[in-house]
């Protein structure tokens, strides 16, 4: 063969494999783009599918409007602090008990409304419906609230509830009372308005979330479990409404939260040899310790972007992005990393990234990560939050995501398999530091949002099942 010869074939052959990558790459393309165009039509049809089922006016009148926001600034005004798991102020957990009573007449004196104390301090709502095969669903929320002082920045006093441009300023605006009074007004007024419920509801009210929950969640569970009851769905605190956070979405998105992440509490220590402080050891136990956060902080734990719910996130959310991120979004499954990096227990990783057998490394507590909850077109809790949040903002996008904190609902894995981490509450940019920092606030119109919200869903829980795509497109 002669050197032309093989010259030829060998661009010949190189010509082959250009063009099959140049195939293969728009046959790629051609699916991305594909899938990029169905979560599109995906996104407009679920819009179409749902009729609304609310039969009770969320009207509330002017006065309504500014007896439940002083409803609300008083429940901030009580200063339900937990400290410690041993050390919460037990006095004011009282006293926020006399308020419920106090502003919720018709909640604690209707025949429909069962209402006990758990644990002391926590609240259980028993609403039986009149359907009694319909399975019920559980609201949860928390009165407790992390410490907050006034001289850390604050721009009005944690626990006044003053209101400065615009805003409600206190500890536990965002974090949970915007919930806890919510849920109660709203169904305040429904019962007001002679609303008797088909499907029946419980409310739980835990007094020690930010420490765990250990007395007032796990403690209605049990209660809940001894009547052998099973839920429907549960919707606690969690996710909200993100307004300009995500780069490059355009308008606000719902996320609800489909599942939470574990958590471990790690202990680490170092002995050394006692002697006098006039005489250190050129390296301190202090120093060794120091050194071994320092290594922990420059060399955080792996992100496995792309391999679980946050996944779906995008999904869901690809249609409002603009090119190119829609295409990315619409098909990560083209750009999460090829090779899945496994995962080492938390422990393990801590002390290969430590690498100093002087620091001693104990796992103290934790939990694994929580199940991901179903929300698919048939995922009953799922779809009426969704439905509920697009009657009132038809311009939000809902999507399901991770939530990255800690809620009692993690206790309830044994009552329903669909548990969603989720207030309307609205975050702008910078609004996110404001959870368990300085200057938490709401907005009045938001905190009214967040009373027509559940005002909404408990009359939306009452549909007996979803409707198919196809039944949806005709009256129901
Ligand atoms: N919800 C709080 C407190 C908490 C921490 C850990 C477990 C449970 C609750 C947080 O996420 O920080
Ligand atoms: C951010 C998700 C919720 C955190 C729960 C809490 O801090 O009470
Ligand atoms: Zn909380
Ligand atoms: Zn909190």
């Amino acid at each position: 063969m002669t050197g032309h010869n093989t010259k030829w074939r060998v661009v010949r052959f190189l010509k082959l494999v250009l063009l099959g990558l140049l195939l293969i790459l728009l046959i790629l393309l051609f699916v991305g783009a594909v899938r990029t165009f169905t979560l599109e039509v995906n996104a407009g049809l679920q819009l179409a599918q749902w009729e609304k089922t609310a039969n009770i006016s969320a009207h509330i009148s002017k006065q309504e409007r500014a007896v439940l926001l002083a409803n609300f600034k008083e429940a901030i005004r009580i200063p339900t602090v937990s400290f410690s798991g041993s050390e919460q102020n037990t006095s004011a957990l009282r006293e926020f008990d006399q308020l419920l009573r106090k502003v919720f007449p018709t909640v604690f004196s209707s025949s429909l409304v069962k209402h006990e104390v758990v644990a002391h301090y926590s609240h259980l709502f028993t609403v039986l419906g009149t359907e009694p095969e319909l399975v019920p669903y559980m609201l949860l929320a928390h009165i407790d609230v992390v410490p907050a002082n006034e001289a850390d920045g604050w721009e009005a006093p944690p626990f006044s509830a003053k209101e400065l441009n615009g805003f409600i300023y206190g500890r536990g605006t965002i974090d949970n009372k915007q919930s806890v009074m919510g849920i109660l007004q709203a169904l305040e007024y429904l019962l007001q308005r002679g609303y008797v419920p088909q499907r029946g509801f419980y409310i739980g009210l835990g007094h020690d979330e930010e420490v765990s929950g250990i007395n007032g969640a796990v403690n209605i569970v049990k209660l809940l479990k001894s009547r052998g009851v099973k839920l429907q769905y549960v919707l606690d605190e969690g996710l909200a409404v993100l307004d300009g956070i995500i780069n490059g979405l355009k308008g606000p998105a719902a996320l609800i939260g489909v599942s939470e992440k574990g958590s471990a509490t790690v202990k680490l220590s170092v002995s050394m040899k006692p002697g006098h402080s006039s005489l250190p050891p050129r390296e301190s136990s202090i120093g060794i310790l120091a050194a071994a956060v320092t290594r922990l902080e420059e060399y955080p734990m792996p992100r496995l972007f792309g391999y679980g719910p946050e996944r779906a996130t995008f999904e869901h959310l690809a249609h409002k992005f603009d090119l190119p991120l829609r295409f990315i979004m619409s098909n990560l499954w083209l750009f999460t990393p090829l090779l899945s990096r496994y995962v080492n227990e938390v422990v393990e990783l801590i002390e290969s990234t430590i690498a100093d057998e002087r620091v001693k490394i104990e796992l103290v507590s934790g939990f694994d990560p929580l199940p991901i909850s179903s929300y698919t077109e048939q995922s009953f809790g799922f779809q009426i939050i969704k439905k509920t949040l697009l009657d009132m903002f038809p311009q939000l996008t809902v999507a399901p995501g991770i939530c990255v904190g800690n809620t009692d609902s993690r206790h309830y894995t044994d009552l329903t398999k669909d548990i969603y981490r989720f207030a309307p509450t609205w975050f702008k940019p910078g609004d996110t530091e404001r959870f368990h920092g300085i200057n938490e606030r709401m907005s009045p119109k938001n905190y009214e949002e967040l009373v027509a919200f559940y005002f909404q869903l408990f009359q939306n829980c009452d549909i007996r099942n979803l409707p198919t795509p196809h039944e949806s497109q005709h009256e129901l």
